[in-house]
């Protein structure tokens, strides 16, 4: 008998489909809980569609040879999807639950509040919530020391990334266990405030509204628009950070460059935060002082820069892009 942990979802849609193949592909029991009030025939169809899906989704993992096809079974069969009425057990036996039902907080607190009566003393429940504010939930919690949000990049089970959330009920020892357990499964979890949005939510819908904006305006058409982020936005941020690239483009440059974009698009949207404009002031522009949002001055630089060029040159040649130069020999 397996020590992992049991995982429930309190939902069978994308995410908790997703979180279930992340944690059966690492070893663990999932039962997605499917809580919305249905008929046997509908539960039925919704059972069917969602272990389709993952099915699916292990039998593309082993053809891009993350897995061989052998082990397709094996990992669906350590899925399942039970009614509300089955509940209790999946409940009681979880050593995390995540609540994934969709983003409105009065259904969230809802389901929350009827979960968190069934659960074991030592279990701890997670929002997936993409932006709702980890306060805004947590009083719904019976015991809202073991609440959290915990929020997953779709598609979860590829996606590195988790964004884990505390709020202010949250006891700081949860925080630990579940960056451990997330680990232990081999993602990347970054702990951030009690924040809508999180990190990476509150940047991206920024960013995807913008370019919505400019189809709207006609800038350019989606292929174009989707074609300059995945060559230019995406490939650089793949290897440098936000902030890790204000200090290589320059502290200065953005502080400008933010004063002429409000002007000149009439919105303040574009209206840099005063960190930028004090950084510009006391000279912390970045790599060229030495000190920018973070510090160079006791780094090799060249050795650093270095790092990071060779991460883009292996990204060109995943791409395909990289090229010899074109020497003029006679
Ligand atoms: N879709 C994404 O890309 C993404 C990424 C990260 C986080 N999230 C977050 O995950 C959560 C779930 O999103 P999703 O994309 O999986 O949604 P979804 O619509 O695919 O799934 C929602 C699930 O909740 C169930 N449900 C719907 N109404 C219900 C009700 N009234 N009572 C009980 N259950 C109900 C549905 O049957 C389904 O199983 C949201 O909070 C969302 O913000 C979504
Ligand atoms: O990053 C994700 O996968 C999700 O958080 C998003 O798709 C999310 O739903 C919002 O950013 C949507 O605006």
């Amino acid at each position: 008998m397996s020590d992992r942990a049991k995982i429930a979802c309190l939902g069978a849609g994308r995410m908790g489909r997703g979180i279930a193949v992340a944690f059966a592909y690492a070893g663990h029991i999932v039962e997605m809980i499917d809580i919305k009030d249905r008929s046997a025939e509908e539960f039925a169809k919704l059972k069917a569609d969602a272990l389709g899906e993952i099915r699916k989704t292990f039998a593309s993992l082993s053809k891009l040879g993350l897995l061989t096809e052998a082990d397709v079974d094996p990992l669906v069969a350590r899925v399942s999807v039970v009614p509300a009425s089955g509940s209790g057990t999946a409940l009681s036996e979880a050593g995390f639950i995540f609540e994934g039902v969709p983003e409105v907080v009065e259904l969230k607190r809802e389901v929350l509040a009827t979960a968190s009566k069934q659960v074991g003393p030592d279990t701890i429940i997670a929002s997936t919530t993409s932006t709702i504010l980890v306060d805004d939930l947590s009083d719904a919690v019976v015991n809202p020391r073991r609440f959290l949000n915990v929020h997953w990049l779709n598609p979860a089970y590829l996606i590195p990334l988790v964004e884990v959330s505390p709020g202010k009920t949250t006891d700081p020892a949860i925080i630990d266990e579940v960056k451990t357990m997330l680990e232990g499964i081999g993602k990347v979890p970054v702990v951030c405030a009690a924040t809508p949005g999180f990190i990476v939510p509150r940047i991206q819908a920024l960013a995807m509204n913008e370019a919505a904006r400019m189809v709207e305006e006609g800038v350019a058409s989606a292929e174009e628009i989707d074609k300059a982020i995945r060559y230019g936005f995406g490939f650089r941020y793949a290897v440098l950070g936000l902030l890790e690239f204000i200090d290589w483009g320059g502290g200065d440059i953005l502080y400008y460059a933010s004063r002429y974009l409000e002007g000149a698009l009439g919105s303040d949207r574009y209206r840099a935060p005063d960190v930028i404009s004090r950084n510009m002031h006391e000279g912390r522009i970045g790599l060229r002082t030495g000190a920018g949002f973070l510090d160079y001055s006791d780094m090799d630089v060249d050795a650093y820069r270095a790092k990071r060029l060779q991460a883009m040159v292996d990204l060109l040649r995943h791409f395909d892009l990289a090229r010899p130069p074109v020497l003029d020999r006679s």
